[in-house]
This record gives C-alpha cells, sequence and structure tokens, in this order.
C-alpha cells in the first residue's frame, strides 16, 4: 500500500512500477475512483452542513413555518442515507485496488522479467570439489537411514519428509545454532504459531494474489502461514508505539506451511521443496529512515551470510530483479547456496526492504521524536530454513567413505562430534 497523496502526485512513477514489476494495475482506474469519492464525501459533508443548520433554525422558527423545515431535514436525512451504499461502494473499490498498488523499487533493481534476470552480485567460497564421484541428498540420506521417504508418502503424501536420528539431531542443531547467531547480533528469539487470521496475510502483503500458497482449514478463521514474516508482521498490528522501542529485531522460529501450488514437477524428491519446513525467520520493524533501513538491509544479509560462513557452504548472492521480487518489494537480495548434485546454485535465503509499504497495510506506527506519527519500515530475511538447508549441507560435505564432517562451528550443537553417519 502507498500512500493516496504520494499516487495522486506521482502518478508515472507508479505506473512505472505495476509495468516493470508484471502487476496489472489501471492507475486511471484507481485516480477515478479517488475523484468521485472525494466528490461524493464532498456532496454528504455539504447536506450534514445544511441539515445542521436547518436544524438549529427548528427551535427559533414561527410555528407555521416549523413543520416545512421539519420536513426539510426529514428529507435530508433521506437523502443522507441514500448515498451511505454508493459511498461504502466507492471506499472498498478504492481500498481493494490500493492493496495492488506496488511499492516502487529502489533505483538499483535491475528491470526483469523473471529470476532468469537476476544480477550475481558476488560468490563467496568455490563449489566443493570432490576427490570422488559424489552422492546426491537423497542417496546420503538413503546410505545413513536418516530418511524413509516411501512411508512418509503413504502417511503424508507428497513434498513430505521425516528425518532420523542423526539428520534430525542435525536439523534442531542448525536451526539452535542460527538462533543463537541472531541473539549474539541482538535480534530476540520468538517461538511463533502458524495458525493466523486472514487479514495478517493483507497485512503482510501476501494477500492479495498469494491465496493459492496458503493452506485454509476447514470452518476456522485461520490460516497456515508459510512463514513467520506474517504473524510477527501482525503483531503490533494498529498501535503506534514510542520511537525509543524501535528498531524490534526478532528472530523468529517457527513451522512454515506451502501449498506449493504452481510448482508441479519441481523438486519433487527429497527436501528442497516440501509442504512444511522449519524457519528461523529475521524480521525487523524500525523508523521511516531509508538511510537507516538500507544499512539495516545490509546488517540482515550479512547475518546471513555468516551463518552459511560458519556452516563452511559456498555460496552466491544474487539482486532480484523487477519481475523476481514481488509487489511489495523495495530492494530484494537472494542468497543461493551452492548444490553439487545439481551442479548449481539454489536459494536458501531471500531479504528484503518493503518501505512503509506493508506497514500502511498493517497499521504499524511509531510516535516520532518530531511529534508526529509515522508509518514504520519493514524488512525480513531468512535466517536459516530446513530441511532446504540440509541439501547443500550433507551434499558439500560428504567424505569419501560416506561420513558427513560436521563444520567447527556447528560440533558444539553436536556433543563434540565431528563426523555424522557410519563410515561405509
Ligand atoms: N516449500 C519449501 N520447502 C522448503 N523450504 C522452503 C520452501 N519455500 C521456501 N523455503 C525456504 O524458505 C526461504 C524463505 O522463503 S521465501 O519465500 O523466499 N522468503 C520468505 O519467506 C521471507 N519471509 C524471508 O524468509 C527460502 O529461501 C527457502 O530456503
Amino acid at each position: 500500500m502507498l500512500d493516496l497523496k504520494f499516487i495522486r502526485e506521482h502518478p508515472g512513477e507508479v505506473r512505472r512500477a505495476a509495468e516493470v514489476k508484471g502487476i496489472a494495475l489501471d492507475v486511471t482506474e484507481l485516480l477515478q475512483l479517488d475523484r468521485e469519492l472525494l466528490e461524493l464525501k464532498a456532496r454528504v459533508e455539504a447536506m450534514q452542513a445544511e441539515r445542521n443548520q436547518n436544524a438549529k433554525l427548528v427551535p427559533k422558527a414561527a410555528p407555521d413555518e416549523r413543520p416545512l423545515l421539519i420536513q426539510k431535514g426529514k428529507d435530508l436525512g433521506e437523502s443522507l442515507k441514500a448515498l451511505e451504499p454508493e459511498l461504502r461502494a466507492h471506499e472498498d473499490a478504492l481500498k481493494q485496488l490500493l492493496l495492488q498498488v506496488p511499492q516502487i523499487p529502489h533505483p538499483s533493481v535491475p528491470v526483469g522479467r523473471d529470476d532468469s534476470e537476476n544480477v550475481e552480485l558476488r560468490r563467496e567460497g568455490a563449489p566443493t570439489q570432490f576427490g570422488f564421484p559424489p552422492k546426491d541428498h537423497v542417496a546420503l540420506l538413503e546410505l545413513h537411514g536418516w530418511a524413509d521417504p516411501e512411508r512418509v508418502a503413504r502417511v503424508s503424501g507428497s513434498r513430505s519428509y521425516l528425518l532420523k536420528g542423526e539428520a534430525a539431531r542435525l536439523e534442531l542443531a542448525i536451526i539452535a545454532f542460527a538462533l543463537d547467531v541472531l541473539t549474539e547480533r541482538g535480534f530476540e528469539m520468538l517461538s511463533t504459531t502458524a495458525l493466523v487470521r486472514p487479514e495478517t496475510f493483507v497485512a503482510s502483503g501476501h494477500f492479495p494474489g498469494g491465496e493459492d500458497q496458503v493452506y485454509k482449514l476447514e470452518g476456522l478463521d485461520l490460516m497456515l502461514a508459510g512463514t513467520a514474516e506474517v504473524p510477527i508482521n501482525s503483531l503490533y498490528a494498529g498501535e503506534i508505539l514510542p520511537e525509543d522501542v524501535l528498531p524490534l529485531r526478532y528472530a523468529g522460529y517457527s513451522s512454515a506451511f506451502r501449498s506449493e501450488a504452481g510448482s508441479a514437477g519441481r523438486d519433487v524428491r527429497g527436501l528442497i521443496r516440501v509442504h512444511e519446513f522449519k524457519k528461523v525467520e529475521q524480521y525487523v520493524l524500525m523508523q521511516a529512515d531509508e538511510a537507516a533501513a538500507l544499512d539495516m538491509f545490509a546488517a540482515m544479509l550479512e547475518n546471513a551470510e555468516t551463518l552459511l560462513k560458519l556452516l563452511e557452504l559456498p555460496y552466491r548472492v544474487v539482486q532480484n530483479c523487477t519481475g523476481d521480487m514481488g509487489a511489495g518489494k523495495v530492494l530484494m537480495y537472494d542468497i543461493e547456496a551452492w548444490v553439487p548434485s545439481e551442479g548449481l546454485y539454489r536459494e536458501t535465503h531471500s531479504c528484503s526492504y518493503l518501505g512503509d509499504w506493508q506497514a500502511r497495510r498493517t497499521g504499524l506506527r511509531y510516535k516520532g521524536s518530531d511529534g508526529k506519527v509515522h508509518f514504520m519500515h519493514t524488512l525480513n530475511n531468512t535466517g536459516i530454513a530446513t530441511p532446504r538447508i540440509l541439501v547443500p549441507f550433507l551434499e558439500n560435505h560428504q567424505m569419501e567413505n560416506g561420513q558427513i564432517r560436521v563444520p567447527a562451528a556447528l560440533r558444539g550443537y553436536l556433543g563434540g562430534r565431528e563426523v555424522l553417519g557410519k563410515a561405509q
């Protein structure tokens, strides 16, 4: 959501943002609706003023004039009542259109249609070289009896997973490790729910548009969030906070549920793309200061890079192009880790700055030192998401005897173990 005043004064910029983000939005229709609504409101106010004026005349009027004045007051009341539905319909139509207005992308964002036009910014760590034919993560899990895909599929269908023994322990170790690193860096840990009300998806910007990605619960006014971004974004919905509590930095741990509608056939084996996964989410609510927010963006990106460096995983950072960043983003970088079995970098993190686009939808405000009330700026980035991170982890750290090497930073979370699995 953008400020209506901004849209009125910069329709060209809004049109361009919609165009480069591939969003069908009729700005002309929106501004037409806006004008009609303003006219309607002016008419209603004029009639209310006239009715109030008229009501004042009644007690002072001569007895023979009073019935006329009272009738006039009734007629005005009726006409006002008749305008109500039209006013409501215009307000709802305008609100629906405003929810589709995209955020203006940062000038540095490359224009492109989809992720094939994202721009690689840099690589860290060279792709792992093996002195033996490396296995993919599915084979490694099977080798150690760390998964049971057939039985799980019988229980949960496709895109399900179950980790056994040391692999299950590894997942928890990586989550605890990520939470500790983020806590050390000033992020407050939250263990959040995934059960949220539908309006929280409108607030975060996932709706309208992402409805088919979300599992709904029969007969309940609750749905399953695909990221802790959704509940955390709405935690302070509608409130006005004092400026001195900002920035609020959270490391939100939760399950995440996604229907993956539209991904049929993609990543159907293994742990890359499943319906329920676990994620530690970096989420920040802060002052409306773009320079400070861009510094926070860099810090949140660096947090994720530090985690990958400590996990000793080769990765690259890409800047998302306009067609792959979504409506609400000012700026977005993905981090992609090296997956040897695919000979590709695969996305493991997504870092976004949204300005006040989410805050306007959610009603996230603070009282500034200038005494005025401002909408906050929000940012989010993945801290770590399992089981996807286990794909590059297992594959890059596999040894010729099939054991998995544990990076030094993680050993403390695995009872000091330096390798996982039995030598084959
Ligand atoms: N279906 C899925 N299965 C497993 N992991 C997933 C799935 N969808 C997303 N992820 C993981 O979650 C990360 C963040 O997902 S995201 O949609 O890109 N971005 C967000 O959710 C933001 N809130 C930042 O975390 C992805 O980079 C990926 O590592």
